[in-house]
C-alpha cells in the first residue's frame, strides 16, 4: 500500500509545558518499500507510527493511504482499517500468555471472523513461511524470546496486511534472532509487497530497509536510500547518526 503523509503534526501537554513531537511532517511511502525510521531517543518516531497506523489522531495533516484519508474516519472505522490492513511487531511481542501459539497466531483471523478453512490455510502458511510449524502447540512461556518474536511476526502477518508497523522488533532480541526475524521480514516484503513501516535505535536492523529517514526534534533531517548492498548501507547509516548526535543511546550492533 502507498502511503503519503501530509503536513502533520503533534503536540503532547497543554500550552508553554507542551512537547511538540511531531512538526509539520510531510512523507511519501511507495507501495512494497521497507521504510527504517531512525533518530535519537525522543525524536517523535513511535509518534510518527502511531500516528500513520491511526492509533494515535495527529492535530495536523492527513494520512492518505491508498488514496484514502485515515484522518476522516471515525475512530470504529479505523480500528476496523487497522484490524483489516495492518499489522504491528512490538519490542515487547504483545502475545497472549493464556493462549498457545497457534491461538496467538491465528487471533486477527478469528476475530475477524474468518472461516476455518482460510483459518487453518494461511496459519499453514505463515507458519512454514516463517519456518516455525514445529512451535504450534506449545505455550508462549516455552518460547525463546526470539521464538516469541517470530512468533508474533506470523500473527501480524497472518491476514496479509498491507502496511507491518515494527516498532524496535529487534530490541530484546539477540544478533542472532535479529538476524533471523529481519531475514524473514525482508522475505515478506519481497514475496507478499508488505509496505513496512519500522522504527529502530540499530544501524544493523536498520540496514535491512530500503530507504531509512532519520528524525530529529520532531523533523525530519534526513534521508538514506539502500544503494543495494547492505554492508555500504550499514556504514552510510552509522555515519548519518554520527552527522545527527545522539550520544551513545544509539545502538550499535557490528555483529552482522
Ligand atoms: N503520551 C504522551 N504524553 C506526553 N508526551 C509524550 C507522549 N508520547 C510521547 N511524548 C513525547 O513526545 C516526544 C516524542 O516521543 P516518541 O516516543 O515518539 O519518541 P521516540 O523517538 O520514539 O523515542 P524512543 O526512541 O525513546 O522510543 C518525546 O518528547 C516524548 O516524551
Amino acid at each position: 500500500m502507498q502511503i503519503i503523509v501530509k503536513n502533520i503534526s503533534k503536540d503532547f501537554g497543554k500550552k508553554r509545558s507542551a512537547v511538540h513531537a511531531i512538526k509539520d511532517i510531510s512523507l511519501k511511502v511507495e507501495h512494497g518499500e521497507f521504510l527504517g525510521i531512525m533518530g535519537p531517543s525522543g525524536a517523535g518516531k513511535t509518534t510518527l507510527l502511531n500516528m500513520i497506523s491511526t492509533n494515535e489522531r495527529p492535530d495536523h495533516g492527513q494520512i492518505i493511504v491508498d488514496g484514502q484519508d485515515l484522518t476522516q474516519l471515525h475512530d470504529r472505522d479505523q480500528t476496523k482499517y487497522r484490524r483489516n490492513k495492518m499489522g504491528f511487531i512490538y519490542q515487547s511481542f504483545e502475545l497472549l500468555d493464556s493462549l498457545n501459539v497457534k491461538e496467538n497466531v491465528i487471533l486477527p483471523l478469528a476475530l475477524n471472523r474468518s472461516n476455518k478453512k482460510l483459518i487453518e490455510e494461511r496459519f499453514d502458511y505463515m507458519m512454514n513461511l516463517l519456518n516455525i510449524k514445529k512451535l504450534s502447540k506449545r505455550n508462549i512461556d516455552e518460547l525463546s524470546l526470539g521464538q516469541r518474536q517470530i512468533v508474533a511476526a506470523a500473527r501480524a502477518l497472518i491476514n496479509s496486511p498491507g502496511i507491518l508497523f515494527a516498532d524496535e522488533p529487534t530490541g530484546s532480541l539477540d544478533s542472532k534472532s535479529a538476524t533471523i526475524l529481519l531475514n524473514y521480514m525482508q522475505l515478506v516484503n519481497q514475496r507478499e509487497k508488505t509496505t513496512i513501516l519500522m522504527a529502530t535505535h540499530d544501524a544493523f536492523t536498520a540496514s535491512y530497509c530500503s530507504r531509512v529517514i532519520f528524525i530529529k526534534d520532531g523533523v525530519v533531517f534526513s534521508e538514506v536510500v539502500n544503494p543495494g548492498n547492505r554492508d555500504k548501507f550499514f556504514e552510510q547509516i552509522i555515519n548519518m547518526q554520527r552527522t545527527i548526535g545522539g550520544g551513545s543511546y544509539f545502538n550499535v550492533s557490528q555483529d552482522n
